[in-house]
């Protein structure tokens, strides 16, 4: 019966003209609900601030998940023009853009219980009150206080499971822990009913208003843990069925909808001044944050283009494409050429102007490593990783067609649209060539270019907006993979700069992918392996890389590497370092400490083959090291015991530890050794010290034989 009530409800909802919220917020029983739900207001802080678009909105790719975040911003609004809306509603269907969730003193209720003049149920029921019957009025009216009494009996159990799964206020998280808690009270129906519906819900397809509900509640519960949680369970519970939930919702993989939760951890938890440990992660959840992450991957990008002042200036360009009804504006203020382009009339990527080269359509993120890199004219460059020439063709803009720039890409088959557009472009200064990058120091010859960028190869993982499929493709044998090869491209791409360079002896390393393993991981071992050291990378904005991960400590100066993600910058999430070549030598420098040299009789630390990320050492100028030799100080750890650790814990690949392996690498036992040497730090200068003051005194010495022979009149060697 219950069933018979609630579908032609939503028959006659079908009905109606488009109403968008009421449609995913399909409204539970109606009575109860309107004296249950609670008020309007605890809602405005339930959801997610919706980040405004920073140059130009673009239209929500889908409206369901819009409301995720949207829902908040709209509420205020909605509550005003309730009355408003209820009569447009009634006069011209539900399409205005006030729409809002079913929680609440939802109009739609207000609807429905009015009678609504749509056709729904009720209609259906009206019109058979009126039609031509034998039936007496009173039997009627019977039938239909019957057929009343029944529904209600209906709505009150169907509000009974709401309650203990969907409404706000008595919202139940359905955890295997918490069907333990009440087990333990021998609240078996209870217990029994958690536990059958987490396992049937893992069997059926995902039912999108359900998990949309219980996102928001979980959002709820986790921006004010303390007062609502509920009793029995944890923090971690919530932050795990939100994951789940999030997952099932944007149709993320198991592993991808962890790894953004991650990263989004991981920055808060270590920029905050008070998060000192990865414990704190869950008390600072940043779950809004989060949110906001997910939600910009559901949306596009602005469109950008970048003026080729090869040919033409920006100005001249803007002025051009706005008489064709291109509607534009300037990038930013960190771009002379950026243009973003809101609407237009005439397809972009077809006009006159771009046949004729005048400008590249470019994502924004893609400008900021060549920005990065900085090149100069008269210079030898490498793009290692060039097609379709969005970044050769900048870099060879910069240096207005001057010097070298060597494009190279692997893919024969991609080579077709990096000289289409490096000819589209006016481009002169480029050589094409098609090698595995990892074989162009051979090529190109070892120290021999200015500077080199690595645009990587990479899982992707920033663009999800452009490429839904990566939510689903991408798994962690694919992070590894990329990450090994990456490293492999970025020290082939050591090798080829010449640290002598008078003008450069840089290498930039960027990827469209947030994953660490990709990123920081990737530049922490370059940084062992080579004699290189970060540099700013002169974007004034962009959050800093990480320097930690999971048990890992990456070289503090991985603060200088920029992450650009969505929901922050508006922008493809994005990572950009730069590098300088110290020096031509391979040899990898020893450890940071200047107090640190490697033990005698074992293989310096650089001879071992580290394939994975773990980054229990970090590297050094070779001045750094220099000191390091003269100062004699052993270092605690050798090649074997390395091999033997990295053995005993299980390897990390790529900055994640192998499938069921637990990596303690940096224990308290590690880092207490380090602090055992800087004590011995405190030595050397105490050594110098000494040495200064030998120094002083043999100053006084002279000085006083000098007064001496001057008041003698003689002199004094
Ligand atoms: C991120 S895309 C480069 C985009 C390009 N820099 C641009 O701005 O237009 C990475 C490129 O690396 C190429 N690639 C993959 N493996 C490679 C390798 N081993 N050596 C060189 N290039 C490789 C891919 O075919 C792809 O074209």
């Amino acid at each position: 019966m219950a069933a018979t009530a609630l579908s032609k409800r939503k028959e006659a909802k079908s009905q109606k003209p488009p109403p968008r919220k009421k449609q995913r917020n399909e409204p539970p029983p109606r009575k109860k609900l309107r004296n249950e739900l609670p008020p309007r207001k605890k809602l405005r802080n339930e959801l997610p601030p919706r980040k405004k678009q920073k140059t130009v909105s673009f239209p929500a790719k889908n409206p369901i998940k819009d409301d995720l975040i949207s829902d908040s911003d709209d509420i205020d609004e909605m509550v005003e023009e309730h009355g408003q809306l209820h009569e447009d509603q009634q006069h011209q269907g539900s399409d205005s853009g006030s729409e809002m969730s079913s929680d609440g003193d939802d109009p739609l209720v207000d609807d429905f219980l009015l009678g609504s003049d749509d056709g729904s149920g009720d209609g259906e029921k009206g019109s058979d009150l009126d039609s031509d019957s034998d039936e007496s009025d009173i039997e009627v009216k019977a039938r239909a206080d019957e057929e009343e009494k029944v529904r209600e009996e209906e709505d009150a159990l169907e509000e009974l499971k709401l309650n203990i799964k969907e409404e706000p206020d008595e919202f139940r998280l359905l955890t295997k822990e918490i069907g333990t808690y009440f087990r333990r009270f021998h609240m078996v129906m209870i217990s029994s009913y958690i536990t059958k519906e987490l396992e049937e819900e893992a069997n059926r397809p995902p039912d999108l208003q359900s998990l949309q509900r219980r996102i928001k509640e979980i959002v709820r519960v986790l921006s004010n843990f303390k007062s609502l949680r509920q009793e029995g369970a944890t923090r971690k519970d919530y932050v795990e069925q939100l994951t789940m939930d999030l997952g099932s919702y944007y149709g993320y993989n198991e592993f991808l909808i962890g790894a953004l939760v991650e990263v989004i951890c991981i920055f808060n938890v270590f920029t905050h001044i008070f998060a000192f440990a990865r414990l704190h992660f869950l008390q600072m959840f940043p779950v809004n944050e989060l949110m906001e992450l997910i939600e910009a991957f559901e949306k596009p990008r602005p469109i950008c283009l970048r003026t080729n002042t090869l040919k033409a200036r920006r100005r001249d360009l803007a002025g051009v494409l706005l008489n064709r009804g291109v509607n534009l504006d300037p990038l930013s203020k960190w771009s002379k050429v950026g243009l973003v382009v809101y609407d237009s009339q005439v397809p972009i990527g077809a006009t006159p102007e771009y046949m004729a080269g005048y400008y590249m359509l470019q994502s924004a993120s893609s400008f900021l490593p060549v920005m990065a890199l900085a090149p100069q004219e008269k210079e030898r460059i490498v793009d290692m990783a060039a097609a379709p020439g969005g970044k050769t063709t900048y870099i060879s803009a910069i240096m207005k067609n001057s010097g070298i720039v060597y494009a190279n890409e692997m893919k024969e088959s991609r080579l077709k649209s990096l000289t289409a557009n490096l000819q589209r472009m006016g481009v002169t200064n480029t050589i094409v060539c098609n090698y595995d990058g990892r074989e162009l120091p051979k090529a190109l010859g070892q120290n021999t270019v200015d500077r080199v960028l690595l645009d990587a190869p990479c899982s992707g993982t920033g663009v999800i907006s452009k490429d839904e499929s990566v939510k689903t493709s991408k798994t962690l044998e694919d992070i590894h993979k990329c990450a090994h090869l990456q490293k492999e491209l970025l020290l082939a791409a050591i090798d080829m700069v010449d640290a002598n360079s008078k003008s450069g002896g840089y290498i930039v390393y960027s990827t469209c992918s947030i994953m660490i393993p990709e990123n920081e991981a990737v530049i922490d071992y370059a940084l062992r392996k080579r004699d290189v050291k970060l540099v700013p990378c002169g974007l004034d904005f962009g959050r800093p890389g990480f320097v930690r991960f999971r048990e890992n400590r990456f070289h503090p100066t991985l603060e200088k590497t920029r992450r650009f993600y969505p929901h922050v910058q508006n922008m493809d999430g994005f990572f950009v370092a730069k590098l300088k070549k110290m020096s031509n030598s391979k040899l990898t420098p020893t450890d940071p400490e200047p107090s640190a040299t490697v033990e005698q009789g074992s293989e310096p630390i650089d001879s071992v083959d580290i394939t994975s990320d773990e980054g229990e050492f970090q590297r050094h100028s070779s001045k750094e090291s220099i000191t390091a030799e003269s100062t004699k100080i052993t270092i605690t750890v050798s090649k074997e015991s390395y091999m033997k650790k990295s053995k005993e814990s299980g390897k990390l690949q790529n900055g994640f530890p192998e499938k069921g392996k637990h990596v303690p690498k940096f224990t308290a036992k590690y880092w207490k050794e380090r602090k055992q040497q800087r004590l011995s730090r405190e030595e050397i200068a105490k050594a110098r010290e000494e040495k200064r003051q030998t120094l002083r005194e043999d100053k006084k010495k002279v000085e006083g034989k000098k007064r001496a022979a001057k008041e003698s009149g003689g002199n004094v060697k």
